[in-house]
C-alpha cells in the first residue's frame, strides 16, 4: 500500500488528515491491548463466565481491526469547479442520465419524487445534456399523472430558477423559505401551490378524474391502466414527458430529457427489486440517450446544490485518473433530522466517515444514492469489458435519432420486458447485482473486486438531501433489511474477507467487511446487556477489582474505543449529545435489529418466508412528527423488535439496585464496580424505554403488550440470576 498522494491536479486535490499518524499509533498500542485481554481469558478459560466473554470480545476485537481500516488512511479531497472552463469547453460536458426510483405511491408520495426531478432538472448545466429517467416500480398511474403536470411545471420552474441565479431548486424548499425576495416568486408559488392540491387530491382520491386528462397524449398514456393492471403485473409503460430537442422553457430555452419508465412485471419472473429497475434504466436509457454518466437517486433525495454536477466533473474531466474510475459517491445526507438525532439517522460513520477513510484506499462503498457512475462499470473490468449482446446497448454506442422515434421507442419497450434477462448475465456480471437486499453495497463490492476505484467528494453544502424514518419502528426495519442483505453478501461468493480482500488487498476488505459483518455485533452487545447483571444478582464478579491492575486494561480498552469513536464523531461535524444518541442506537439495533436480521436471514435460507424488500416509509403523521421534533422516542406499534430493548432496560435497573442494596450492606464494592457501572450505563440508555414504558400516555408509548412480555422474561431471567447457585 502506497501512501503517497495521487498526482496533483488543478481540478482537484487530496490530502491525508494529520490524525492518520496519531489513529496508526493508537492502533498498535490498541491491538496490544486486545491480545493482552485475550490472553488473559485464555488462561482463565476455567470460569464459567469467561468462555462467554472470550466469544464476545473476540467479535468486539475483530470489529475493531475493521474500523481501524478506516482509520489509517483518512483523506479529505477539494474540487475547483472555477477552473474547469479551461480544460473542457461547455459543449464538451458530458451526457448525464440521472435516474430516479420509486416504488410505492402512498409510500413515496408522487409529489415529493416530482421535487426530487425537479431539482435535478434544474442542475446548472447544458439542459439538452440532462436526460431524467424516472422508475415507477409502484407501476402507478398516479405517479404518471404527477409527472405529466410536473413537465408543464418545468417549463416555469426551470427558467425562473436559472434567471433569478435560484439556489434551493427543489420548489418545495424553496417556496417553504425563501421565495417572497423574488419577483414573480409569488406568481409561482400560487403556480406551483395548485399543482400540488390537483396531484395531491388525485393521490387521495386514487384515481385521476376524467377533467383532469386534456390532451390525447394523456389519454392514451392513461388507458394502458385498464382492468387488469396491477402494480405486480402490468405491460411496459414508458413516456416522453419532455423531449430536450422539440421541446422549449416559457423562454425559448431547451430542457432536458424527461422520461417515465414502468417496466413490465410478471410473476413469472423475478423482478429483483431496486437492482432491477435500475437494470432496466440503464438498457432503457441505453436505446434513448446512452449518455457516459449515470447517476441514480433515491425518489426522496433532492439534489441541494445546482452546482454538483460541476464540482463531479472535476473528478470525470482528469484524464490522469479517468481509465479505472468507476464512480464519484456524495454522501447521503438528511433533511429534518432532529437536534439529538435520537435514532442516530445520520449514519454518519456509514455515510460520511468510513467512506473518507476508504477513499484513501481505494475509494468508498457505493450507497445507492448521490452516485455518478461511468457507463462503462457496469459491463466489465477496467481493461477487460464484458459487453451485452445487443450492440445498441454498449457503453460506447451513440444515439442519433429523437427519443420519440417509435423505432426507438419500440426497442425501449422491448429491452424493459419482464424476460428480457432470462439466460443472461445482468444482475451477474452485467449492471446492478442482483441477489443482495442491499444492492448498493453489493454492486460496489463487485465493482472494486474487478479493480474499479471510487471517489468520496463530501462538499460543505450537502449535494442531496433526503428523508429518514421518523419512528424507532422504521428506522430498525430499514437496519435489519440492510442486515439481511449484507449477511447475504457475507455468505456469498464475494465475502469480502476472503473473495474481497484477494482481489481489492486486505485494508479494503476488512473496509467492506465492516458493513457486511454488522450483524455480528448483536453478539458482544447481548452479552454485555445481560450477563455481568445477572452475575451482579447473583453475586459473581465477573470483571477485575479496582484495585487491580488487570481493571486498568478494561478501563483502557472501554474508554480508549469510546474516546476515539467520539472524536471521530465529533470531528466529522456532530455534537457529543448526537455522538450519545449514536452509541445509544447502536446498542439497541444490536438488541433489535441486527439480531432480526439474523434470524429472518437464516429462516430466508431454511426457504421459509421472505419479505422481499420492505420499502421505507417517506410519509410522516404530524403527531409522529411533533414528537419526533422534540426528540421522543416513538415506540407505538408492538413489534417484537422492542422485546429485546424493554427487557434488558428492566434487567439493567433491577441490577443496579439491587447492587446498591449489596453495597450499602457491606458487599464488595471494589469487585463489583465494574458490573455496577455497565448496569448504570444500562440504565441511562434506556431512559426513553423507562418513560415509553411506565409514565407516557401518547400514542407512540410502548403497547402494554411488550411490556407485560418483557417483564415477564426479565422475572424469569432475575430469577434465574437469583436461585441459580453462586458460580
Ligand atoms: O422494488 C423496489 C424497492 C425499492 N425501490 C426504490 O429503492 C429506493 C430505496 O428504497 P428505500 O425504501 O428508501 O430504502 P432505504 O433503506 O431508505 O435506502 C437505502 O438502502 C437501499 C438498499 O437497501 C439503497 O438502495 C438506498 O439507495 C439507500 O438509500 C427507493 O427510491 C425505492 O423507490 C425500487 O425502485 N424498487
Ligand atoms: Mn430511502
Amino acid at each position: 500500500m502506497s501512501t503517497t498522494s495521487p498526482p496533483s491536479s488543478p481540478l482537484h486535490t487530496t490530502h491525508l488528515l494529520r490524525r492518520a499518524t496519531i489513529n496508526r499509533l493508537f492502533a498498535i498500542i490498541y491491538a496490544l491491548c486486545i491480545i493482552t485481554l485475550i490472553h488473559r481469558h485464555i488462561t482463565n478459560i476455567h470460569h464459567s463466565t469467561t468462555v462467554i466473554f472470550l466469544i464476545a470480545d473476540l467479535v468486539l476485537a475483530f470489529m475493531w481491526t475493521t474500523t481501524t481500516s478506516f482509520r489509517l488512511y483518512p483523506t479529505r479531497r477539494k474540487v475547483f469547479p472555477e477552473k474547469l472552463d479551461k480544460f473542457l469547453e461547455k459543449k464538451d460536458y458530458p451526457a448525464v442520465d440521472i435516474f430516479i426510483c420509486t416504488a410505492d405511491p402512498y409510500k413515496e408520495p408522487p409529489m415529493n419524487v416530482v421535487n426530487t426531478a425537479l431539482s435535478l432538472m434544474a442542475y446548472d448545466y447544458p439542459p439538452e445534456k440532462i436526460s431524467v429517467f424516472v422508475s415507477d416500480d409502484g407501476g402507478s398511474e398516479l405517479t404518471l399523472f404527477a409527472f405529466f403536470e410536473a413537465a408543464k411545471f418545468a417549463k416555469i420552474w426551470l427558467p425562473f430558477c436559472r434567471e433569478n441565479n435560484v439556489v434551493d431548486r427543489c420548489p418545495e424548499v424553496f417556496f417553504r423559505s425563501c421565495h417572497a425576495a423574488f419577483s414573480d416568486g409569488a406568481n409561482i408559488k400560487a403556480m406551483y401551490e395548485k399543482m400540488k392540491m390537483k396531484v395531491e387530491s388525485v393521490v387521495d382520491r386514487g384515481s385521476i378524474c376524467a377533467e383532469y386528462i386534456t390532451t390525447d397524449e394523456e389519454r392514451k398514456a392513461f388507458d394502458k391502466w385498464d382492468k387488469g393492471f396491477t402494480r405486480h403485473h402490468h405491460p411496459t409503460v414508458i413516456q416522453v414527458l419532455i423531449e430536450s430537442e422539440q421541446e422549449k422553457d416559457m423562454n425559448g430555452h431547451s430542457m432536458p430529457n424527461l422520461i417515465y419508465v414502468s417496466r413490465e412485471k410478471n410473476k413469472a419472473y423475478p423482478h429483483n427489486f431496486k437492482a432491477g429497475a435500475l437494470n432496466t434504466l440503464l438498457r432503457v436509457s441505453a436505446v434513448m440517450t446512452n449518455a457516459p454518466i449515470v447517476l441514480t437517486q433515491d425518489c426522496d433525495m433532492y439534489s441541494n446544490d445546482p452546482k454538483t454536477l460541476q464540482r463531479m466533473l472535476c473528478f470525470y474531466a482528469d484524464q490522469s485518473i479517468r481509465h479505472n474510475l468507476g464512480y464519484i459517491q456524495f454522501p447521503q445526507r438528511f433533511q429534518g433530522i432532529n437536534k439529538a438525532d435520537i435514532y442516530g439517522s445520520e449514519y454518519k460513520r456509514l455515510y460520511v466517515i468510513n467512506p473518507g477513510g476508504m477513499d484513501g484506499l481505494k475509494g468508498p462503498c457505493y450507497v445507492g444514492s448521490g452516485c455518478f457512475f461511468v457507463r462503462r462499470v457496469f459491463f466489465g473490468g477496467p481493461s477487460s469489458p464484458e459487453l451485452p449482446e445487443a450492440h445498441r446497448l454498449w457503453p460506447d454506442h451513440v444515439v442519433k435519432v429523437s427519443i420519440r422515434n417509435n423505432q426507438v421507442l419500440d426497442l425501449a419497450h422491448e429491452v424493459a420486458v419482464s424476460n428480457y434477462e432470462e439466460n443472461s448475465t445482468w444482475g451477474s456480471k452485467m449492471g446492478f447485482r442482483y441477489g443482495s437486499l442491499s444492492e448498493d453495497f453489493f454492486t460496489g463490492l463487485h465493482q472494486h473486486c474487478r479493480g474499479w476505484k471510487s471517489i468520496f467528494f463530501h462538499p460543505r453544502r450537502p449535494a442531496f438531501l433526503g428523508d429518514l424514518p421518523i419512528t424507532l419502528y422504521d428506522a430498525l426495519n430499514q437496519n435489519r433489511r440492510w442486515c439481511i442483505g449484507l449477511l447475504e453478501v457475507v455468505f456469498s461468493k464475494y465475502n469480502p474477507l476472503t473473495f474481497g480482500s484477494l482481489f481489492m488487498g486486505p485494508l479494503m476488505g476488512l473496509a467492506y467487511a465492516h458493513n457486511a459483518f454488522w450483524p455480528i455485533w448483536s453478539i458482544p452487545i447481548i452479552t454485555y446487556s445481560f450477563v455481568p447483571q445477572l452475575a451482579l444478582l447473583n453475586g459473581t464478579q465477573v470483571f477485575p477489582e479496582v484495585t487491580n491492575s488487570w481493571f486498568i486494561l478494561y478501563a483502557f480498552l472501554f474508554m480508549g474505543a469510546n474516546v476515539q469513536d467520539c472524536f471521530d464523531f465529533m470531528s466529522a461535524r456532530g455534537t457529543f449529545q448526537q455522538w450519545w444518541n449514536d452509541q445509544r442506537i447502536w446498542f439497541m439495533r444490536g438488541l433489535s435489529s441486527y439480531l432480526f436480521g439474523f434470524i429472518e436471514f437464516s429462516i430466508k435460507h431454511l426457504g421459509i418466508a421472505s419479505k422481499g424488500f420492505h420499502v421505507t416509509s417517506k410519509v410522516v403523521d404530524d403527531e409522529q412528527s411533533k414528537r419526533y421534533n422534540n426528540g421522543v422516542f416513538e415506540f407505538g406499534v408492538p413489534s417484537p423488535m422492542f422485546v429485546p430493548l424493554a427487557t434488558v432496560a428492566i434487567v439493567n435497573f433491577v441490577a443496579f439496585v439491587v447492587g446498591i442494596l449489596q453495597i450499602l450492606n457491606g458487599g464488595n464494592i471494589n469487585g463489583l464496580f465494574g458490573q455496577m457501572f455497565i448496569s448504570c450505563f444500562g440504565v441511562l440508555n434506556s431512559w426513553p424505554i423507562y418513560e415509553a414504558m411506565l409514565w407516557r400516555t401518547d400514542k407512540g408509548r410502548m403497547p402494554r403488550v411488550i411490556s407485560v412480555i418483557s417483564a415477564l422474561l426479565s422475572l424469569v431471567l432475575c430469577m434465574l440470576a437469583l436461585f441459580v447457585p453462586n458460580a
